[in-house]
């Protein structure tokens, strides 16, 4: 909707929510506080003694609206939709634990170790892509339910698998559902929802994936103590959420959005009203309904929606802002911290590899809670803060991840003993001459005692073929850790600066969940005009999943050359671009229509564009029950 009408819009709106207000005022008896303004007034005068300040009229109205107007309904909505995203957490999360007792069960190389891994999320990378022809094809229900359908026969294939090219096929099915989950759920959240709670209720998607990640965990943790096939109930047990959800979804509601889009009016009407409650649905429906046939006039055009997308500026900006935060999101690290924190906590001196799983469920944990604080904040102080304020608190705890490896690395323990086996002549191993290079290169490992009052000889060693968790040949190649047997560090070196990189991470968490993590899924699923709402949205969930799979799959590749604080310095410049990028481009979305949204986008110097710039400082609004009226400049210095 452009500016204009946005604003002409507002107006009536305004008046028409003063006089509901007024109605239901006498009856409160709070004729004394809210007053309907004329038209007029609004736009020119400023408050006088008769009509209130707008923002005792703001609080009084959002107060009643809060009381009366927000129907349970629209959170049962949102949490059937969230299990979408708790799948995508429990699905990505619980391959590393399935992955050490598949190793065991089934010869799996470590070719086919990556490719069960990477084989997911490059398939939901494709899906979600696909995902978007399908949303407006079929509408965002049918989406829903065929993507917990997949998911629901992916974790029945995963769990019965007979040998490992099934679980293979299994893991691709599962991506396939990632793919159009990812990419749905957000949109249909922030379509149902009402502008005032939308930021909270799609930030739950994203609690619900950290959520997943947690319980995965757990299950991974829990599992471990079986001998055989306990990799069969870590995958298969998915199947329980994804088939709630499919029974679920089978009773809840198309999109209002998408039925009015498809002028399914008369059921738009009652699934509005059904969300709705005791809310007069007249005033959004209308909104929905204009704003539809306006950008069938101003952005028509011809060609696919991509094409319409790239050659219309509001919306090439909103594609940009989404498609570079979840770039951002990924290349500040996340999924490095959350896949070899098990490897950081070792670092910290956890040798035990049963305590160390059981401490990557504390990490994963903390990105849940932190989530939390996501949730409640985000209404409270807006998107483009909350990012902000993550982003930079990101760049400040991965330099402090940086300089706690950098501190490991130059007080690296030395190798004391090169020893050579003559079944392994050529090995690199030889030539390290401390325990950093040593654990750099993968086929290596440090063999080590821990106070040892004896010369002490620490020495480089290659790795066990069959199993990283001990070493070719020597004293650290025993399984059953004799007395007199050395330590083995694979991946880790012994290091007393460990505290300074247990707190990297903690700060880390404690900054990225609550911004980070759920505002690039949320800003996404608001900033597109309805037409392109679907493509948008699978774009950019395309490009959080490829470059989820780029960081991860690079993280130890990139480690060999740069080195760990090498790499985590890496993360800190990117996500300091990614800051830069978000203060000039991120508009704020808080409380607005998303058929208001687009008006941010249009006519920015920018490529983007700030809330907070000159243009909007002249339109201040007032949000009233989801609604906003426009005010003079004279007013606007009024709003609190
Ligand atoms: O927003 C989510 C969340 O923060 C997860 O913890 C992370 O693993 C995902 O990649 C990300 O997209």
């Amino acid at each position: 909707m452009s500016r204009k009408s946005s604003d002409d819009y507002n107006l009536r709106s305004m008046s028409n929510l003063m006089g509901e207000r007024r109605k239901r005022a006498s009856d409160d008896g709070e004729r004394s506080l809210i007053k309907a303004p004329s038209s007029a007034s609004l736009s020119s005068a400023g408050p006088s003694a008769a009509s209130p300040a707008p923002a005792d009229l703001e609080r009084a109205a959002r107060k009643q609206f809060q009381q009366d107007v927000t129907p349970g309904f629209v959170y049962v909505l949102a949490v059937f939709s969230a299990i979408g995203g708790f799948l995508f957490g429990y699905d990505t999360g619980v391959v590393s634990g399935a992955m050490l007792l598949l190793k065991r069960d089934m010869n799996v190389t470590a070719l086919w170790q990556e490719l069960l891994v990477s084989g997911t999320v490059a398939a939901a990378a494709v899906s979600a892509l696909l995902g978007a022809y399908l949303n407006g094809l079929f509408g965002r229900r049918v989406c829903i339910l065929t993507a917990s359908f997949t998911f629901a026969i992916g974790a029945i294939v995963l769990g019965s698998a007979p040998n490992k090219e099934a679980l293979l096929v299994g893991r691709l099915i599962v991506g396939l559902g990632l793919g159009i989950a990812s990419m749905t759920v957000p949109v249909y959240i922030a379509e149902t929802s009402p502008p005032h709670l939308r930021g909270r209720l799609v930030t739950i998607n994203t609690l619900f994936i950290t959520a997943g990640q947690f319980t995965a965990s757990v299950i991974d943790g829990a599992f471990s103590y079986m001998q055989h096939e306990g990799w069969r109930y870590m995958l298969g047990l998915a199947v329980v959420p994804a088939l709630l959800q499919f029974l679920g979804f089978l009773f809840l509601p198309e999109s209002p959005r998408w039925l009015i889009q498809k002028g399914l009016t008369q059921k738009a009407r009652r699934v509005l009203s059904q969300i709705r409650g005791n809310e007069n649905i007249d005033e959004e429906y209308d909104t929905i309904k204009s704003s539809i046939e306006e950008e069938e006039k101003d952005c028509g055009g011809e060609g696919p929606v991509i094409w319409r997308m790239l050659t219309y500026p509001p919306a090439r900006r909103a594609l940009i802002v989404g498609c570079g935060l979840q770039m951002f999101q990924q290349l500040s690290g996340i999924n490095t911290v959350m896949y070899y924190s098990a490897t950081i906590l070792q670092m910290s001196g956890v040798r035990d590899d049963k305590l160390a799983i059981w401490l990557v469920t504390v990490t994963a944990f903390t990105n849940f809670l932190f989530t939390l604080l996501g949730v409640w904040l985000v209404e409270r102080v807006g998107r483009r803060r909350l990012t902000l304020g993550s982003i930079f608190g990101t760049v400040l705890s991965l330099c402090i991840l940086s300089v706690g490896f950098l501190l490991s690395a130059q007080h690296s323990p030395p190798v004391t003993l090169h020893l050579t086996d003559p079944t392994t002549p050529n090995s690199s191993c030889t030539t390290h001459l401390s325990c950093e290079p040593c654990m750099l290169d993968p086929s290596c490992g440090y063999c080590y005692q821990e106070n040892s009052t004896a010369v002490f000889a620490s020495s480089c060693v290659p790795v066990n073929p069959a199993s990283t968790e001990r070493a070719a040949w020597g004293k650290c190649s025993n399984s059953t850790h004799m007395p007199d047997s050395g330590i083995w560090a694979y991946n880790f070196c012994p290091t007393s600066y460990s505290w300074v990189v247990l707190l990297g991470l903690v700060l880390y968490l404690a900054f990225f969940a609550p911004g980070m993590g759920p505002m690039p899924w949320t800003v996404n699923s608001e900033i597109y005009p309805l037409w392109a709402r679907s493509t948008g949205n699978a774009c950019s969930a395309g490009v959080n999943w490829t470059f989820n799979v780029l960081v991860s799959l690079t993280f130890l590749h990139m480690a060999q050359y740069l080195t760990y604080y090498g790499v985590f310095f890496l993360y800190s410049s990117l996500a300091l671009t990614g800051f830069f990028f978000i203060y000039g481009c991120l508009p704020e979305t808080k409380g607005r229509r998303l058929e208001e949204i687009e008006s941010l986008f249009e006519n920015r110097l920018c490529s983007c564009g700030i809330s907070d710039s000159d243009e909007d400082r002249q339109v201040e609004y007032i949000r009233v029950k989801g609604s906003n009226y426009h005010l003079s400049d004279n007013d606007a210095s009024d709003v609190e």
